[in-house]
């Protein structure tokens, strides 16, 4: 990738490393279910996951992705979600294909890895320990562990602070606008895969430096 050598990988969670949309979805549904209010389900989750859960229990609670629920219903839903999620994170997540032989053979080779979600915390930790992949990451940064999260570039600069690696080595792989986004205004190239949650649209807009099927592909193009 423009010939100048990637040494800190960062990838985004949701829809890249993991298909968690089921699992957001059963919370969702038993949260509305619990309110008396229309299922969501998982196809409209799916275009609702992006931003962080405090804008999905919006979404959900609306069925509208810029949705302003009434407060007091809001503040009733958040700890219901809260509490389903906490107790359920990986009941039906799986990593896609290809997550696990690509962070196995960049790991090999030496290059660090990150993770950068909008996810929160706590729920990120767990998530990442149940599927095993947590031992990969020297830096995990959730949806609230800064000030900041994507699109903006706070996540991204910290990591590579942390991890002290120069923005030109670093490369952020992400299936959303956000991931580009924050990518871009950190002044980073980014990968993207088109099969996570983009909140329907074709990544391929976003303009990422490249669109990889599948992340088998991402070590022998680091290798160019
Ligand atoms: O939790 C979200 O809304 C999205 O999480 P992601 O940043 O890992 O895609
Ligand atoms: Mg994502």
């Amino acid at each position: 990738m423009n010939g100048v050598p990637v040494s800190l990988v960062m990838f985004d969670l949701d829809g890249t490393l993991v298909d968690s949309v089921p699992d957001l979805a059963w919370a969702a549904d038993r949260t509305l279910e619990d309110l008396g209010l229309p299922l969501v389900g998982e196809d409209k989750t799916r275009d609702y996951v992006g931003n962080g859960l405090y804008v999905l229990v919006k979404r959900i609670l609306t069925q509208e992705l810029d949705g302003e629920p009434d407060k007091a219903l809001y503040d009733k839903a958040l700890p219901i979600y809260w509490e389903y999620y906490r107790g359920n994170v990986s009941q039906f997540s799986q990593l896609y294909d290809g997550v696990q032989e690509a962070l196995d053979t960049l790991k090999a080779r030496g290059i660090k890895l990150a993770c950068v979600t909008n996810k929160a915390e706590e729920f990120t930790k767990t998530l990442l320990a149940h599927l095993k992949i947590d031992t990969y990451f020297e830096v995990m940064v959730g949806g609230d562990t800064l000030e900041k999260k994507k699109p903006d570039p706070l996540p991204l600069l910290h990591i590579a602070k942390t991890v002290d690696v120069p923005i030109e080595n670093c490369l952020m792989v992400g299936d959303s606008r956000h991931d580009i986004a924050a990518a871009r205004a950190a002044g980073m190239r980014v990968a993207a895969v088109p099969y996570g949650y983009n909140h329907g649209d074709d990544i391929a807009e976003s303009n990422p430096d490249v669109v990889v099927q599948s992340l088998a592909e991402l070590p022998d193009l680091l290798s160019d």
